[in-house]
Parts: structure tokens; C-alpha cells; sequence
């Protein structure tokens, strides 16, 4: 168990050590006691704040930053001073704050990291470097117990941004605290430096990963292997995830690391969950059955094929056979409609392809040949849903859109690309050529749309529904592994919590005030799959509750003594 919320803490470090300490320093909270037990008279100014205070005076030089990006350098500042403080505060103001410690603001947090970068946090992992993974896991003294790990290749929608990557570990960590209660001190942030392959990058004297073109695949995924090998005999029970892979890397790495630890995609089955719970909650206010829908894709990698997987599984669930469910996907790429007629097809596409001779039945020979573009498919097709994954936007034409809500009273629209610069089309856009019909959500977070006089709100239809409820469940239960079992309870009681499942009117997905304890419920779901499919040790389900509530860190300040060695 868990005693950390209650208990005080033995520090080692003393005086200015000791306030340079993210994880121990109180600041202007040490009280008169403390400062005089750890040498820290002189040190701070001499009135004594509660961490209320704190959070008032931290949130006054919040609003005076003018920018989303020097609001984020802030709270990444005060992040790297005060962790307690950091999280106290970004939770009294998560609706404000979210998008700038995360998607979209991270975005550019990831872009300039380099020009930013001042404080370690993490650990960066070079290529060059790569004899050295057991010495520098080694010097983390700390039991880890969540790993968010990226190559930087695919930051969000942004592309190759080489080390800049750690940003996006750095932000997902932080919610892995801020709302799924794990505590700071058990999370690492990792950046593995392969090279980058963005000129602007390497062209830039700032840059300050390794200058080299990004490693061929023979070298990736033998350095990749070491740091899973090295990971493993550090921390056997570390539960990885792996974020913002490019679409070649990402499957392969997943399928085969999945059984051999504690790990998961976030981007593969993160954000597949999550659109998943979120189609069935528009599904349900729409009073349809999930079951019934035809879904197309616009995006066709790692993202879009996982999503399609995981809404083939909720099909099959709910009665469906997995080829009926299967017939209900239609992937489109920049090539078109994936067909089996087709070349280059990647191993995760190839169960979700159509047959070339239903493509040309429905098309014609020479729309088949050129491709079957979205416009085609939601012309001829009619799907009910159309789900975006492109990292492109503007790709949700108004003739598009227009077209959906000719075909269905309540298209669905999932917008998913990120960040908010990347996504297919804007909400106000989707709302006004759908004349307030669509069903909209979105990867980043967007405003209420206002439309003659009636308010939608968007669901910000984002893995971070999924990732941190997976990391408290992992921690509560022991969880070795992570299953599609697993991620299927996710979806469902994700569903089972929004708002629309009480009323059709309402939003698809939990609001922000209520993500923390959503999460707490997925965690329980999540945990009782992990022990029914024997994946965690068997316990009742009042101490399961237990030990997630134990788990679930606060951002309260315990005392600090000195540890006598
Ligand atoms: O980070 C986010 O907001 C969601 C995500 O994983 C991605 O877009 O890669
Ligand atoms: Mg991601």
C-alpha cells in the first residue's frame, strides 16, 4: 500500500539541495519547524504560505504571461521547481490549463525544444550513446513505475521533431499524474535519439540531439531491443507506453513487445479506445446501434487501423460476426480506398482492406484505378460516421460534409488530427455545413460552437480518456500485461460515464471536473478484466477499490524531516 498521501518524508538533502529538489521542495511552505530541522533559514523569504496561497500567487503570474507558449514555459518552470505545486495548481485549473501543458500548446513546446530547454528532466538515450543504457537506467535511483518512451519520429501531427519528442513524454506524465494519480516520483520520461530526418533540425545549430540522419531499420530496431532489454532488468514491472512512433515503427514494435512486458501504444490502442467509447456514446444519442453503422477513415496508418480494430471488436461484442464487422470499415488513404487489388500494403492494413472487385462494382474500373477518394466513398457508400486521422487538415471539404448530412439526418464526425493546426476541418465548419446536425468530436480541444442560437459543445475525443486510468489500474492491480480485454472494459465503461448516456442532448464524453474520478472507474474495470483473464493477482473487490484510492496521489505537502543515516 501506498501511505504517501499521509505519512512525512525523510530527506537526505538539506538547505539549498533540498530546494532544488522538484519532487521535495515545498518553498515559501517549509514551515518554521522544517526550516529549522533542514538548514533552510535565509534561504526563502520569511512568511510562511499554505499551499492555497501558493496556488493563488503561482496562478496570478500565470495570467500575466501573455502567450499559450510562455504560459506553458511557466508552468514547465514552476513543474521543475515545485512538483506539488505544479499539480495543486494545474488541477484547481485543469479546463484552463490542460491545452497548454498538453495538445495543442505541446505541440510547439516540442517544435522549439531545443531553443526552451532548461532544466533535465528525463532521460535522453542516443544512438551513439547506446553501450550505456544499463549505467544510465542505473543512475534513476527511484523505483519507476510508468515509462511514457518516444523516438520523436511522429509528434503529433508535426512530423520528425528528433528529441523535441520528450515534450509530448514530458505532457502525457504529467496527466498520468494530474488526473490518473500516479505519483511524479514514479514516472520517467525517455526520448530514444535515432537521429532526425527533419532538415530544419539538422540544420539548426541549436538542435540538441544527435545531428545525424535517423538509423536504417536494421540499426532502430536492435537499439530499440537494448533499451526494452535494459528497461526490462531495471524495472521488470514497469508499465511502458509507447507514443508518437511513425506508422512503419509503430505496429511492429507494439506486436512485439506487448508480451513481453507490461506495455501499450497510446497512439494505436490509447486513441482507439477512446473513439471507440466515443462512437458509442454518439451512437446512443443518436439512437442508433453501434453495431449498425459504417465507418470510413481518413488515415490509414497505425492510428486509423487501430481505432477500426478496436471498433471491430465493440462491433463483434454487440452480436456481429468479425468479418460482418470488418465489411462495416472502409479505410481511404491518399491512394484511395484500400482494396486488395492494391501494392504496398502494410501487414496491420491488410485485414481491413475491401476486395478490389466490390471497389470497382460500386466505382467503376477507372475511379478504382485513380482511387476511390473520401468524396467517392461518402457519395456512393453513405457511411454513417467519418473519422479523421490524417494529420492533415482541411481534408473535410465543405462538399464532403455537405454531402454526409444530404445522406444522414446525424452524421458523425470525428476529427482526430493534432494538434488543433492539423485538424480536418474546424468544429464551427463541420456545424455550419451540417446545419447543426453533425454529431462533432475532436482530438484537440475546441469551444462550444454557436449555431442559430444553440450551443455544441465538442468532445475532445483524446487518449487521455484511456492512458491514465491504464496506469492506475496497472499500479492498483499488479497488471502484467495490457490485453484487448483490457482495453475493451475501457471503451465501455468510458461510454457508461458520459453525459449522453443520460441525456442525448448532453456532451459524448465526462467533462473535465469529472475526468479524475472516470478515470478511477476505468482503472477499476480496466483492473477486474486484468485478474478475470489472470493477469493480475485474483483480490475482492472492495480492496481493489482500496488500493486504487491509495494509489491515487494528491498534490498535498507532507511533512519533510531529516533522514538520520
Ligand atoms: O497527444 C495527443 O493529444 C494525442 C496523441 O497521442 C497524438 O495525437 O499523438
Ligand atoms: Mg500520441
Amino acid at each position: 500500500m501506498n501511505d504517501m498521501n499521509h505519512s512525512s518524508i525523510h530527506s537526505a538533502l538539506t538547505g539549498r539541495m533540498l530546494l532544488e529538489n522538484s519532487l521535495l521542495n515545498k518553498g515559501t511552505a517549509f514551515t518554521m519547524e522544517e526550516r529549522s530541522e533542514l538548514d533552510l533559514h535565509g534561504l526563502l523569504p520569511p512568511n510562511v504560505e499554505t499551499l492555497e496561497e501558493q496556488c493563488r500567487r503561482a496562478y496570478k503570474s500565470y495570467c500575466l504571461k501573455p502567450t499559450p507558449i510562455l504560459k506553458h514555459i511557466y508552468l514547465r518552470a514552476l513543474q521543475d521547481t515545485n512538483e506539488t505545486l505544479y499539480y495543486a495548481l494545474i488541477q484547481r485549473h485543469l479546463k484552463e490549463m490542460l491545452p497548454i501543458i498538453y495538445t495543442p500548446v505541446v505541440g510547439q513546446a516540442c517544435q522549439r525544444f531545443s531553443d526552451l530547454y532548461r532544466r533535465p528532466r528525463g532521460l535522453f538515450i542516443s544512438y551513439p550513446e547506446r553501450h550505456r543504457i544499463d549505467a544510465m537506467l542505473a543512475s534513476f535511483k527511484r523505483n519507476i513505475e510508468v515509462i511514457v518512451v518516444t523516438d520523436g519520429e511522429r509528434v503529433l501531427g508535426l512530423g520528425d521533431q528528433g528529441i523535441g519528442g520528450m515534450g509530448i513524454c514530458i505532457g502525457k506524465l504529467a496527466l498520468y499524474s494530474a488526473v490518473g494519480g500516479v505519483a511524479p516520483n514514479l514516472t520517467l520520461p525517455i526520448a530514444l535519439d535515432c537521429g532526425t530526418n527533419n532538415q530544419e533540425l539538422l540544420n539548426d545549430p541549436g538542435y540538441l540531439g544527435w545531428r545525424n540522419e535517423r538509423i536504417g531499420d536494421d540499426e532502430y530496431y536492435e537499439f530499440v531491443d537494448s533499451f526494452i532489454q535494459a528497461v526490462k532488468r531495471r524495472w521488470p514491472n514497469v508499465l511502458l507506453q509507447f507514443e508518437d512512433f511513425a506508422i512503419g515503427h509503430a505496429t511492429p514494435l507494439l506486436e512485439k513487445y506487448r508480451d513481453q512486458l507490461c506495455s501499450f501504444n497510446d497512439d494505436i490502442q490509447g486513441t482507439a479506445a477512446v473513439a471507440a467509447g466515443t462512437l458509442l456514446s454518439a451512437a446512443q444519442s443518436i439512437g442508433k446501434k453501434v453495431e449498425d453503422l459504417k465507418v470510413a477513415f481518413l488515415g490509414a496508418g497505425s492510428s486509423g487501423c487501430g481505432i477500426a480494430e478496436q471498433i471491430i471488436r465493440l462491433m463483434s461484442s454487440r452480436g456481429l460476426t468479425d468479418a460482418e464487422a470488418r465489411g462495416r470499415m472502409y479505410m481511404v488513404d491518399q491512394f484511395g480506398l484500400l482494396h486488395d487489388g492494391m501494392d504496398n500494403l502494410r501487414d496491420f492494413q491488410q485485414k481491413l482492406v475491401r476486395q478490389r472487385t466490390e471497389v470497382e462494382s460500386v466505382f467503376g474500373e477507372e475511379t478504382t484505378a485513380k482511387g476511390a477518394f473520401l468524396k467517392d466513398v461518402v457519395r456512393e457508400i453513405k457511411p454513417d460516421v467519418i473519422i479523421g486521422v490524417s494529420g492533415q487538415t482541411g481534408l473535410f471539404t465543405k462538399e464532403i460534409i455537405e454531402q454526409m448530412a444530404r445522406n444522414h439526418d446525424r452524421p458523425i464526425v470525428f476529427a482526430l488530427s493534432n494538434p488543433s493546426s492539423r485538424v480536418e476541418a474546424v468544429p464551427e465548419d463541420i456545424i455550419n455545413w451540417s446545419q447543426g446536425r453533425a454529431v462533432v468530436a475532436t482530438g484537440s480541444p475546441f469551444d462550444p460552437v454557436q449555431y442559430e442560437g444553440k450551443s455544441y459543445p465538442i468532445a475532445q475525443c483524446n487518449n487521455i480518456y484511456i492512458f491514465p486510468g491504464i496506469g492506475l489500474s496497472v499500479l492498483a492491480c499488479g497488471a502484467t500485461r495490457i490485453s484487448d480485454g483490457m482495453l475493451d472494459k475501457a471503451v465501455e465503461t468510458l461510454a457508461l460515464c458520459a453525459p449522453s448516456a443520460m441525456n442525448p442532448e448532453a456532451p459524448l464524453l465526462p467533462t473535465l471536473d469529472t475526468i479524475q474520478r472516470v478515470t478511477c472507474d476505468i482503472a477499476k474495470a480496466v483492473a477486474i478484466q486484468a485478474q478475470e483473464e489472470g493477469l493480475a493477482p485474483e483480490c475482492g473487490l472492495n480492496e481493489l477499490e482500496e488500493r486504487i484510492h491509495a494509489n491515487y496521489w494528491k498534490a498535498e505537502y507532507r511533512r519533510v524531516r531529516m533522514a538520520y543515516c
